[in-house]
């Protein structure tokens, strides 16, 4: 990557939301502003930090000498645990500006620090801790907003206005959940087609006009219009019509993603040790992969703040063991609500020689191995792009957010996957995996996968448009206050 001079290294500030799926691809931009001469100083919440250092090692965030790490506190009391934060509890405190004094604060200190610290020039904020914005301005910098999810993710978030506008939502009464009012057509949004209410982002499902996550992303999608920029992990291959919607209603749109496979261009090996992984990771479940037969394994992983009933736990278990395929499944220790999970006696007798069951494991070089043949998914948008990267169909069970979007466009448009109702029964799971791991629809959505990970290959490559709208960001935006 086209390196900077030394003595005019400009300094990037990037600032993650607190939660794994968001870390992960932050820290992947980090590394690729390094590779491009910046300075970084990343910020993590003091929980997360706290939380890194005990699943990577103590000396895991020393950095580099220009690659630090640092953090600030996320405003909610103090807590030792090792479990996903309560999501509307963290955009509440956000909500509330109670990190902005906080990364003023940070901001200033970098500034006066030591004559080896290069003044900060700018800051990568997500998406959705948009208070970046403002600290970035008061010292006259600019600021560009990384969403780490999907583009029609994004465009469902941006058109929450105007489904409140038509009197769509709040809901009128819970009983619109299940009474089939969800399944309307929503056929006014330029980009969406074949779209239902049930399709856009999770947090319309609400009677209360002041929830909490619908007034943070009403609030989210208007201030963003005041940032310098936005970087999408996405692809224009994969969602053109929507990213040309939603470059008509935000600041200069880039579309730089799969942002990990955009890492691959990355020659600096130093970079490799800093990792971003918030539990332990399992040992041996590549191990387990190696040797069995090609796309011969299910996979199953829920992400990172994905929790389910035991009962739905049950579920999932008896309608992976009753196909009799092998299986790998990663069972995160806060995965059940309020409890731990506790799979029956019978079903871990049934499937001990079939199946591995691990709390965290490296998933994208899991998706990556050839034994791979489905992965059981959320579809959380970093699942997603993973996927495509190895080429792996899915069976989709969104859980919130915007993976009711992703699983939407999953089935619809990207044909690479089929989805289960969220009241998950057995019978549906064990139908849907026999289909996508051995017939005819199966076979086809393998073939698209496989496509799309052509695709994404290409967007990545040198010269590839992923790769060219990076390097615009860098010098039409992060370096255009750098005087040098
Ligand atoms: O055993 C595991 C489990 C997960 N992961 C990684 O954890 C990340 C999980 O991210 P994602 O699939 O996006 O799911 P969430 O953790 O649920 O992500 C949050 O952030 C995403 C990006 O904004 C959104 O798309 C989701 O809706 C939101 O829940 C991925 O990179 C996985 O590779 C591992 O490495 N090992």
């Amino acid at each position: 990557m086209g390196l900077i001079p030394s003595d005019s290294k400009p300094h990037a500030v990037c600032m993650p939301f607190p939660a794994q799926g968001h870390i992960t691809p932050m820290l992947t931009v980090a590394k690729l502003l390094h590779s491009s001469g910046f300075h970084i100083t990343f910020v993590n919440t003091e929980y997360n930090h706290r939380r890194l250092l005990r699943s990577l090692g103590p000396t895991s965030l020393n950095g580099l000498p220009d690659f630090q790490f640092t953090a600030i506190p996320d405003g909610l009391p103090f807590s030792d645990e090792d479990v996903t934060q309560d999501v509307p509890s963290l955009c509440e405190s956000i909500m509330t500006n109670k990190g902005l004094p906080y990364f003023r604060d940070l901001l200033r200190r970098l500034n006066k620090s030591d004559p080896v610290t290069p003044k900060v020039t700018c800051v990568i904020s997500d998406f959705i801790v948009s208070f970046g914005i403002d600290a970035a301005k008061e010292i006259g910098i600019p600021c560009v907003l990384l969403w780490t999810a999907s583009a029609c993710g994004l465009l469902g978030y941006l058109h929450y206005r105007t489904l409140m506008e038509k009197g769509l939502i709040p809901l009128k009464d819970m009983d619109q959940l299940n009474n089939g009012y969800l399944d309307a057509p929503v056929d006014f949004v330029p980009g969406f087609s074949d779209m239902r209410l049930k399709d856009f982002p999770s947090f319309i499902r609400t009677t209360d006009p002041n929830d909490i996550m619908l007034k943070y992303f009403l609030d989210t999608m208007d201030r963003a219009t005041t940032a310098s920029a936005v970087a999408i992990n996405t692809f224009r291959e994969f969602e053109r019509p929507i990213l040309d919607q939603i470059a008509t209603m935000l600041p200069p749109l880039y579309e730089i993603g799969p942002v990990s496979m955009l890492s691959h261009q990355i020659k600096e090996s130093s970079l490799k040790s800093l990792g971003s992984n918030l539990w332990k990771l399992k040992p041996g479940c590549l191990d387990w992969l190696e040797g069995k037969k090609a796309g011969s394994i299910v996979y199953l992983n829920f992400g990172s703040v994905t929790v389910m009933t035991n009962q739905q736990l049950i579920e999932f278990a008896w309608g992976v063991a009753n196909t009799g395929y092998q299986f790998l499944w990663i069972i995160r220790p806060d995965l059940v609500r309020g409890d731990t999970a506790v799979l029956p006696e019978e079903f871990l007798e049934e499937t001990k020689e079939r199946g591995l069951l691990a709390s965290w494991c490296p998933q994208e070089a899991v998706l990556k191995h050839p034994a791979i043949g489905a992965f059981l998914t959320h579809s959380g948008w970093n699942s997603t792009l993973e996927t495509i990267s190895g080429g792996v169909p899915v069976v989709s069970w969104p859980f919130f957010a915007e993976q009711q979007t992703n699983c939407r466009f999953v089935c619809i448009e990207w044909g690479i996957g089929m989805e289960i109702d969220n009241n998950v029964k057995r019978i549906e799971v064990e139908v849907l995996i026999r289909e996508i791991m051995g017939g005819e629809k199966g076979k086809r959505m393998k073939e698209r996968a496989l496509k799309w990970k052509e695709s994404a290959a290409m967007a990545t490559q040198n010269c590839g448009p992923s790769l060219v709208n990076f390097q615009k960001l860098v010098n039409e935006v992060l370096l255009s206050n750098n005087s040098g």
